[in-house]
């Protein structure tokens, strides 16, 4: 058995508990990606707290995961999980009281993220790790006003966190490795697939990676050399079939064939230099926003957002059964 070290809590303190014994966990702000945390805590059997500033936070936070159950359901519940699992408090302390880990899923703001993470550190456990879900924000930049940085990291999930496992966690400057490796290690104890960074890289692994194809669609879309639902089979009909399967280095590997890689490399190494991508970000402006909001809309043909959400959580069972994740039917999951 691996022992987890425990970030250190300030002299006094009593320490924090091992990733395997977590039982309750704070969900702070409560949108998309808070609601889906918490979907995905409860599923898994954890007493979940939440708290989000907004009036309609507890409403909003209640119909989400009631959206997702079904898609939970499927995946197979923890023992004893239930939705009366949450308690929506009505203060961000009281959420934190007796929290053994802490989400923290606000606006992608680095001000508001800063002094909410300092606050999350007054309020929370001494010792207990506390994670954003910031999409692109170096820990170092976020931690600056908190008393304790030593135990904040940065645990970026994918939407919906209740169905897509990776979680790219990594620390910043002042983040104790500890705290890296608890939370890691929780995640997986909690059914995430973990990318442990030992250094903070913009945009961590997988964002980098989305924004330069973001990047290069939102340049096709304002030069009118694609329409919005031509950009999205491209990648639905095409490579993205491949990347659920294998990433996009073995699949271009097996471009090589018999060759693999190297091959590959030889052969298309030299088109890289083609003037194929254009890299800088494209100026957001009104028409490109436009084009892209009603070409979403278009594609949408009439669905609802919750229409497309419920189609989405089937598509993704469906990969992750078919692709080996998660077992077939009931009968391959007790075998
Ligand atoms: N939407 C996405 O696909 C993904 C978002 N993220 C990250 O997750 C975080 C949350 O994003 P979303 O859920 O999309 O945003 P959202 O807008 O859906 O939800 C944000 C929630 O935070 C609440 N809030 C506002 N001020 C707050 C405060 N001071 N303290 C606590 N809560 C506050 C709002 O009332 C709202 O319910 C961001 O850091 C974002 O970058 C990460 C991965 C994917
Ligand atoms: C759009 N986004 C940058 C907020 C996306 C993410 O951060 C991850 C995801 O869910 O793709």
């Amino acid at each position: 058995m691996t022992v987890i070290p425990s970030p250190t809590p300030p002299p006094g303190s009593p320490a924090p508990c091992a990733p395997e014994d977590v039982r309750r966990v704070a969900c702070v702000g409560a949108g998309v990606i808070g609601g889906g945390w918490a979907a995905h805590f409860l599923a898994r059997g954890y007493d979940v707290t939440a708290w989000d500033p907004a009036p309609d936070a507890a409403v909003r936070l209640r119909r989400l995961i009631a959206a997702a159950w079904p898609a939970l359901e499927q995946l197979g519940l923890a023992d004893g999980a239930s939705q009366d699992r949450l308690t929506v408090t009505a203060t961000l302390e009281a959420a934190l009281a007796d929290a053994q880990f802490v989400q923290e899923s606000a606006p992608e703001k680095l001000d508001l993220k800063r002094d909410l993470l300092a606050r999350l550190d007054a309020a929370a456990p001494a010792g207990t790790v506390i994670a954003s879900s910031t999409s692109g924000y170096p820990m170092t930049d976020m931690q600056t006003e908190a008393a304790d940085p030593g135990r904040l990291v940065v645990g970026h999930p994918f939407n919906p966190p209740y169905l897509i496992p990776l979680v790219e966690v990594v620390g910043g400057e002042r983040t104790d490795p500890a705290a890296v490796e608890w939370a890691s290690r929780f995640y997986e104890v909690a059914g995430k697939s973990v990318i442990a960074m030992d250094r903070e890289v913009p945009g961590f692994i997988a964002n980098r990676l989305q924004e330069a194809l973001w990047r290069e669609a939102l340049h096709m879309v304002a030069n009118g050399e694609a329409t919005v639902a031509e950009i999205d089979a491209s990648i639905t009909e095409g490579p993205g079939l491949r990347w659920a399967v294998m990433g996009p280095m073995l699949t271009f590997a097996l471009a090589g064939g018999e060759g693999g890689m190297a091959h590959m490399l030889d052969h298309f190494g030299p088109s890289l230099k083609s003037p194929w991508t254009r890299l800088e970000a494209p100026e957001l402006d009104r028409a490109l926003y436009e084009a892209v909001v009603a070409g979403c809309d278009e594609a949408a043909d009439g669905r609802s957002i919750a229409d497309l959400v419920a189609e989405r959580d089937r598509g993704v069972i469906d990969i992750l059964r078919a692709t080996g994740r998660l077992p077939r039917s009931a009968e391959e999951a007790t075998r």
